[in-house]
């Protein structure tokens, strides 16, 4: 009874993409500077983690090796021989370097558009889109409208949001629109209902998500954002691999903000959960609940909100040694017929310049109590990891990518 597990461990990016100076990103590597920095002792933070990167089980199953693939060097403190599981590279075909573009193409489905962005000025929304906003929405006004942090952005104007009612909009390199706005000030349904709003108002300039990001505190020093956020997306141009065993009868746990990400498209049980530690338990309970040829699918969201965007070095490499502690207990489940697939959907290297995600190639840790040693080389689309799953899960080919079992 085949199932499969597909962790994406969102933002963990392992180096150089062939087209990365497209994006201004040569050169960047995220675990690999992370491994760097920690060797360096330049990922220390008292009370939290000191010295090299320590990630052992990541390592057996080929981390290392795959950064080695990916770049042509291994980063300290990692092994080039792994101990067991088939690794690899893989590489992105669609444009952008945001989380739809990689998890779309993961599972199958290359984005065969351009994303519409919005230019870096300020303000950076077209008016006629604001003011249609505002008046549909029955705002008193919008603040921001400009590229930002989304931590940044609310220690500055958080205050004036909640003083006059206003909800903080702002985008960043990746085709989004966000709106930030208090919890309980402006209320989380209100938030949602205005991103609602907005999502019809920007899905036909290909705006790949509206994002509303609630945060609760009652001035700059204490606003801190909430596992409430909620994203809007569009939804994916062709049937997913998720949708593809939905249709066949077949279980879709979506874990985290997958759901979010496919537009709800292909799923059968939606599991939210906030955190490292409540979406590692999340994916331990969906397996004990996943039946034969069932597809269990989960976003690390963690990686990427709280450490890549942030440049937090330390807190990224805690958060690595944090899943790689877990690990054995994912894999200690893991029957004879279960694959389990360990991958990223983009960069986000905490040592570059800027907030923004980095174009990068991603590690395929796969492993299997039923599949021999090996390695895959470097893969031509991520769809290789979505055909890969539909072959293991007894599905049909889909039109991109192929199996690499
Ligand atoms: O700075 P925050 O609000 O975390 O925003 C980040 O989150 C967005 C979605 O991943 C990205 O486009 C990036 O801008
Ligand atoms: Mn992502
Ligand atoms: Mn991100």
């Amino acid at each position: 009874m085949p199932r499969a597990i597909l962790c994406i461990l969102d933002s963990v990016g392992i180096g150089g993409a062939p087209d990365a100076a497209a994006y201004g990103d040569t050169g960047s590597n995220t675990f690999g500077h992370i491994a760097e920095h920690a060797a360096a002792g330049k990922a220390d933070r008292a009370g939290l983690r000191s010295g090299p990167l320590n990630v052992p089980n990541l390592d057996a199953l080929g981390i290392g090796a795959a950064i080695k693939l990916s770049t042509g060097t291994l980063p300290p403190n990692l092994s080039a021989t792994p101990k067991g599981g088939r690794f690899g590279v893989g590489r992105e075909v669609s444009k952008g370097k945001d989380t739809p573009s990689g998890h779309w193409e993961i599972a199958g489905v290359p984005v065969p558009f351009e994303w519409g962005y919005f230019p870096q000025t300020v303000p950076t929304f077209p008016d006629d889109l604001i003011a249609d906003l505002i008046e549909k929405a029955e705002l008193p006004g919008v603040l921001g409208n400009r590229h930002a942090s989304g931590t940044e952005i609310i220690a500055e104007l958080g205050e004036e949001s909640i003083r006059t009612g206003k909800p903080i909009v702002y985008t960043s390199i990746d085709s989004v629109f966000q709106i930030a706005a208090h919890e309980t000030h402006f209320g989380l349904d209100r938030l949602y209902r205005v991103c609602e709003i907005a999502f019809w108002m920007t899905s036909p300039l290909k705006i790949g998500r509206v994002i509303a990001r609630p945060f609760i505190g009652e001035d700059a020093a204490s606003f801190k954002r909430t596992g409430n956020r909620r994203d809007f997306a569009i939804a994916p141009p062709e049937p997913t691999l998720l949708d593809r065993n939905k249709a066949a009868g077949h279980q879709v746990f979506a874990i985290g903000k997958i759901s979010d990400i496919y537009a709800g498209h292909g799923v059968t049980h939606k599991i939210k959960g906030t955190g490292l530690p409540q979406l590692f338990d999340k994916t331990l309970e969906a397996l004990e609940m996943a039946a034969d040829r069932a597809f269990v699918m989960t976003n690390f969201v963690d990686f990427d909100s709280e450490y890549g965007h942030r440049r937090d070095v330390p807190g990224y490499a805690a958060a690595l040694e944090y899943f790689d502690a877990r690990l054995p207990e994912l894999i200690a489940k893991l029957k004879h017929d279960d694959l389990l697939i360990l991958t990223a959907d983009h960069g986000n290297d905490p040592t570059w310049q800027g907030t923004d995600h980095t174009r990068e190639q991603i590690p395929i840790l796969l492993f299997s109590p039923s599949v021999s040693q090996g390695e895959i080389g470097i893969r031509s689309t991520f769809a290789d990891i979505g055909e890969t799953i539909a072959h293991w899960l007894g599905l049909a080919p889909g039109r991109h990518g192929k199996s690499f079992l």
